[in-house]
Parts: structure tokens; C-alpha cells; sequence
């Protein structure tokens, strides 16, 4: 599954990434089950991200990426389990209120606004950061306007970051879909998050966006300090990006730890192909391979 292309456009050795296992906790949760009617979307899910790292959520269409990742930014309340972020519990706590303890997020499907700039898109992402109350904005314009001008310093430096300024301008909806995630990417970095979740950044993208993104999800990590969940389709991205990964399936997770091994162990095999196409894989029996895996022909 995994590529050896990806690998080499963007090497992947950094000493952030060697401690990243050694570091405090930033994102435990624990026993998460959620269901819709009478699906059980998650069955259990106990994952842990630490400081510092790339952490892959990764697994077959429909086995719980974004309902896991809806739970712990608040957008769902969990029927079950805990969600601890920063050692502090926030379980069913409000989207707005994840929000401003420096978590952002960008979407599987591109949420920007249509009509509007690049740069004022970006500048939407600051609102965690904005203290809106008309009266103080009134009586203190010069703080006002203090605060504004340091809200354009932080968007400046991140469409420097991200290497936006020639397209700075131009109306979101006009430009290439690898550039209109690449400016989503931009609006969840100036809300300056701690944490950052992306869910599937890469979508629809060719290989040289793919590098070009996959070298921004690093920086930001390397250079800005942000921790990073990344839910992603793409096997060469998760193993040339990820400090290690878990894998979903079903709602369960079936294999966590160093993204290599985990993606080649053979319930993520039988995960993604089928107990039959995997048995062919490996070389072995469909009857050998529900014993090995625990799952049926
Ligand atoms: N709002 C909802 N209402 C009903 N069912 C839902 C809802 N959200 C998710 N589901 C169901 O929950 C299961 C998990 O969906 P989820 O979107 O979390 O999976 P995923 O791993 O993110 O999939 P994909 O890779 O296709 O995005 C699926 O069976 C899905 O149909």
C-alpha cells in the first residue's frame, strides 16, 4: 500500500518527530461510542495524540474518521467515553468553547466563502482571537484599531507562510482546488491553534500538490509548534507524514503504532480489501487469513 515516491519528495526526519512518542498527552479520549438511530458509528475508540506529532486517523469509507473527530471538536456529544484535551475534560463541550482552548480544524469538503477574497477568508479564521463588542470598539478606536492592525500581522505572516501572496486578492471561488485548500489550510493557522485537525487535506489533489501541501502540514508542525490529527485516503502521505496512526474499522480501532507496520498488518490489509482480495495479497488461504485476522472469509 504504502508508495516510495512520496517518501522521497518529502523526507521525513525530523527530531520533532523522533520525541514526538516520549511527550505529554494533549488529546486522550476514552471508551467514545456514538450512534445514529441504530447505527453504532463508534464502538470504543480510545485514542491518544501527543505533543508535538503528526497522529493518522486513517480507515475504510464509513468506519468513523469524522464522526471521531466531530466528538472531539464538540460538533457531536458522544453517547459514551471522555474526551480529556490539555489534561482538562470536554466531553459535550460547544464547538465555539474547543474552539478558543487553540484547536482549529479544516473540513473534508472545502468550507470557504464564496465571494469572498483569499485574504478575507484567511481573516475569518481569526474570529476565536476577536472580542466583538461594538461599545469598547466605539469609545477605544485606538485599541480597536490596535487590535485590528495586529489581527492583519498574524493573517500577513501566515499568507507569507503559505506562500498565498499572489492570489492574495483574487475571489476564493476562482482559483484551482489545490490552492482553495491550501488557503483553508491558511485560516485554520491563524486562528494560531495549539491543535490542528484536517480531515482529508489532500483530497482531490495531484501529486504535486499533494508534495507541495504535505511540506505546509510539516512546517506548520516543525516550525509553529502545532500538533497535528490528520485524517487521510492517501497510504504514501500517512507513512511519509505520520508519527504513527490508528486505524478504524467499523467504529473500532483495529491497529495503532508506527504507521509502516500498521498499515501492513493484516486486519488493516483485510480492512481495506476484503478477507479474499487479502488472503491473495499475502500469498495465503482465505480460511488461513480469518484465523490470522480474526475475521470471516
Ligand atoms: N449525521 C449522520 N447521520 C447518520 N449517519 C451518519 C452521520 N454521520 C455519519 N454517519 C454514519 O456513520 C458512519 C461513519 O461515518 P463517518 O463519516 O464518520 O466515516 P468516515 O470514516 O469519516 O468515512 P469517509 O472516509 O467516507 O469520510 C457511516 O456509516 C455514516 O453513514
Amino acid at each position: 500500500m504504502a508508495g516510495t515516491d512520496f517518501q522521497t519528495a518529502v523526507p521525513v526526519t525530523t527530531a520533532a518527530a523522533a520525541s514526538a512518542g516520549a511527550r505529554p498527552v494533549i488529546l486522550r479520549c476514552t471508551g467514545i461510542e456514538r450512534s445514529f438511530g441504530g447505527l453504532k458509528a463508534l464502538k470504543g475508540v480510545d485514542v491518544e495524540v501527543h505533543e508535538g506529532e503528526i497522529f493518522g486517523l486513517v480507515g475504510p469509507n464509513g468506519s468513523g474518521k469524522t464522526t471521531m473527530v466531530n466528538v472531539m471538536t464538540g460538533f457531536y456529544p458522544p453517547n459514551a467515553g471522555r474526551v480529556e484535551l490539555f489534561g482538562r475534560d470536554i466531553t459535550g463541550t460547544a464547538p465555539h468553547r474547543v474552539a478558543k482552548q487553540g484547536v482549529a480544524r479544516t473540513f473534508q469538503n472545502l468550507a470557504l466563502f464564496k465571494g469572498m477574497s483569499v485574504l478575507d477568508n484567511i481573516l475569518v479564521g481569526r474570529h476565536t482571537h476577536m472580542r466583538p463588542s461594538s461599545l469598547a470598539t466605539l469609545f477605544y478606536w485606538v485599541w480597536a484599531q490596535r487590535e485590528e492592525l495586529a489581527h492583519r500581522c498574524v493573517v500577513e505572516e501566515i499568507i507569507d507562510f503559505m506562500q498565498l501572496q499572489d492570489i492574495r486578492d483574487e475571489p476564493v471561488d476562482v482559483i484551482p482546488m489545490g490552492l482553495q485548500k491550501r488557503v483553508e489550510l491558511a485560516r485554520a493557522l491563524v486562528a494560531e491553534p495549539r491543535f490542528l485537525i484536517l480531515d482529508e487535506p489532500m483530497a482531490g489533489m495531484n501529486q504535486e500538490e499533494k508534495e507541495y501541501i504535505a511540506r505546509f502540514i510539516l512546517d506548520a508542525r516543525d516550525e509553529r509548534g502545532v500538533t497535528i490529527l490528520l485524517i487521510e485516503h492517501h497510504m504514501d502521505v500517512v507513512t511519509a507524514l505520520c508519527d504513527r496512526v490508528a486505524v478504524l474499522s467499523y467504529g473500532e480501532v483495529i491497529a495503532e503504532g508506527e504507521p509502516h507496520a500498521t498499515i501492513a498488518d493484516p486486519a488493516v490489509v483485510t480492512a481495506y480489501l476484503g478477507a479474499r482480495a487479502a488472503a491473495r495479497h499475502a500469498g495465503i488461504t482465505v480460511q488461513q487469513a480469518g484465523q490470522h485476522t480474526g475475521a470471516g472469509a
